[in-house]
């Protein structure tokens, strides 16, 4: 009997890149994945034993970690906020770039320098990977934890800064925001479970050579 596999993908915005490299690695999901009215949230695919679920990004990260799903897709940014021993990231998939900065309000910026702060407080999805990164330089992070809409929390007063991701700079200016560092350039990872690596080697270790290649060549 072939082995089952559950894929872990994140709704989100990586998805309408993820699912070109996921058919270029050998893997499509079953139509009622596309099928919008559907609640189903676990899918089949045209791989005999191979399911998709399709969660939010931390969500995806969290099955993986578990060995509740045994492989899939998230951002760098979720690899690195959790830092969690029981996944790993062998394959940069080289989608969904964009980047983890620290932004403030225009004017802020004017007579600001990073460089100088002891101390700084930030309203960020990151607190984990933000700790981190000022610690490095011994600079201690104060981090209230928002799930989206970081962009509000200057201009409402609950923090003067915030860490969150950045692509084309149109949500940040909008905002009157601007970038003043970046943490992390971020791309999206196939992510794999130790847990399940350990008794599926073999197939997915299949698994990582052909998302290696789908990466390689659409790159
Ligand atoms: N502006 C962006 N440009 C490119 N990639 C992005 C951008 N924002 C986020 N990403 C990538 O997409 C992933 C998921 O982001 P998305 O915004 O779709 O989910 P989310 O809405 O944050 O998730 P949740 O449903 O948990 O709130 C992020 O972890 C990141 O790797
Ligand atoms: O630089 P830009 O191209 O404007 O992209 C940046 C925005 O994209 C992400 O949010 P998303 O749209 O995924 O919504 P969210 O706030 O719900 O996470 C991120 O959190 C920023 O708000």
């Amino acid at each position: 009997m072939s082995e089952t596999l559950t894929f872990a993908v994140p709704k989100g915005r990586i998805l309408d890149e993820a699912l070109p490299l996921m058919a270029a690695a050998g893997i499509e999901p079953a139509a009622d994945f596309h099928d919008g009215s559907s609640r189903a949230l676990q899918f089949g695919s045209n791989v005999e034993g191979l399911s998709i679920i399709r969660v939010r990004a931390f969500d995806a990260a969290t099955f993986v970690a578990h060995g509740a799903a045994d492989f899939g897709i998230v951002g760098s940014d979720v690899v690195d906020e959790f830092s969690y021993d029981a996944l790993y990231a062998p394959v940069d998939l080289g989608i969904g770039a964009c980047r983890l900065s620290v932004a403030e309000p225009k004017a802020l910026a004017e007579d600001d320098d990073p460089r100088l702060w002891s101390h700084v407080r930030v309203a960020t999805k990151y607190p984990n990977t933000t700790s981190r990164h000022f610690a490095a330089r011994g600079v201690q992070a104060e981090c209230v934890k928002l799930n989206g809409a970081m962009e509000l929390a200057p201009a409402l007063g609950l923090t003067s800064r915030i860490v969150d991701l950045v692509s084309s700079g149109a949500t940040l200016k909008a905002n009157g925001l601007v970038e003043v560092e970046t943490i992390s350039e971020v791309t999206s990872r196939l992510i794999v479970s130790r847990t399940a690596f350990k008794r599926k080697g073999a197939i997915l270790s299949d698994w990582i050579s052909r998302f290696r290649e789908a990466a390689d060549a659409a790159a």
